[in-house]
């Protein structure tokens, strides 16, 4: 049975998140976090973070999939199935790794909760930084306790061609306020909003989805690794 030898967050020892990196390269360390529900992973969410850590230098970029995604309708797949295909996904590509903490959690994977646990368990100047797709941005005011996010990250918004959001006035203001236009110009542990150059892929999991049921193809869509899983699992073909 297909399965990856990803690196999880809680099988790392080569990254102590408790203290600065001492040596002539001195810095706070930088990690990122890309949440989603990840039904399934695919290419959009890939080259965005793999992108987005090489261009900021991050230590390590968290692929963290929702147990219980608040506002939208329940996986198609199970949870240990989204996991196994980032899994797949992410094995052998540095810094990404996979952070499963969400799913430990019996409660909707209010991302302020995650924030307040990862920061328990670093060193205060550690930067953070939250990745959102330009969609997910833009329902930002509709999150948990959405306006303390900022205290505990930076915000990087990624471009999304295939979504044509408004932002709702709440997050202009916020922009307005909060924004610098050069990401690696940002400053500090957090509080900050940049948005961020990575490759335009209009590719969705809803499309990635609609082509399996319809008996289609999602080659190159998808790593390898995680077709083979797809396969092996019959997930998404229209008799599951
Ligand atoms: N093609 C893409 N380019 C940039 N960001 C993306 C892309 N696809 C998803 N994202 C972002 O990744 C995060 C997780 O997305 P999610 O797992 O919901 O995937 P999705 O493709 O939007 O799924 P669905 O079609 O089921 O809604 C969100 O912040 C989302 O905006
Ligand atoms: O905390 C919230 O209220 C909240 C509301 C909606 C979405 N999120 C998070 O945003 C990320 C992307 O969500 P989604 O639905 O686009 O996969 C994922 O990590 C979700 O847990 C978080």
């Amino acid at each position: 049975m297909a399965s990856c030898a990803a690196r999880r967050r809680s099988d790392l020892t080569d990254l102590d998140l408790t203290a600065p990196q001492t040596g002539s390269e001195s810095r706070p360390q930088r990690i990122g976090v890309l949440g989603g529900t990840f039904d399934p992973v695919h290419i959009g969410h890939l080259r965005g973070a793999l992108e987005v850590a090489e261009a900021l230098g991050l230590d390590e970029l968290r692929m963290m999939p929702s147990a219980r995604p608040p506002h939208r309708d329940t996986p198609q797949v199970s949870a240990q199935d989204r996991l196994a295909m980032v899994e797949c996904a992410v094995a052998g590509v540095p810094p990404l790794v996979v952070d499963a903490r969400e799913l430990q959690r019996d409660k909707p994977s209010w991302t302020i909760d995650t924030l307040e646990l990862m920061r328990a368990e670093m060193a205060a100047e550690t930067q953070v930084f939250l990745l959102l797709g330009w969609d997910a941005f833009c329902g930002l005011p509709t999150w948990h306790r959405w306006e303390e996010l900022l205290q505990h990250c930076h915000i990087l918004v990624l471009q999304r061609p295939d979504a044509d959001s408004e932002p709702p006035d709440a997050l202009r203001n916020l922009l307005a306020a909060r924004s610098v236009s050069d990401p690696l110009a940002v400053k500090g542990p957090s509080g900050q909003i940049a948005f961020v150059w990575q490759t335009p892929l209009a590719v969705s999991a809803t499309q990635i989805r609609q082509l399996l049921a319809s008996g289609k193809s999602v080659r190159f869509l998808v790593p390898d690794a995680v077709l083979a899983y797809i396969d092996a699992h019959g997930l998404y073909r229209a008799s599951n």
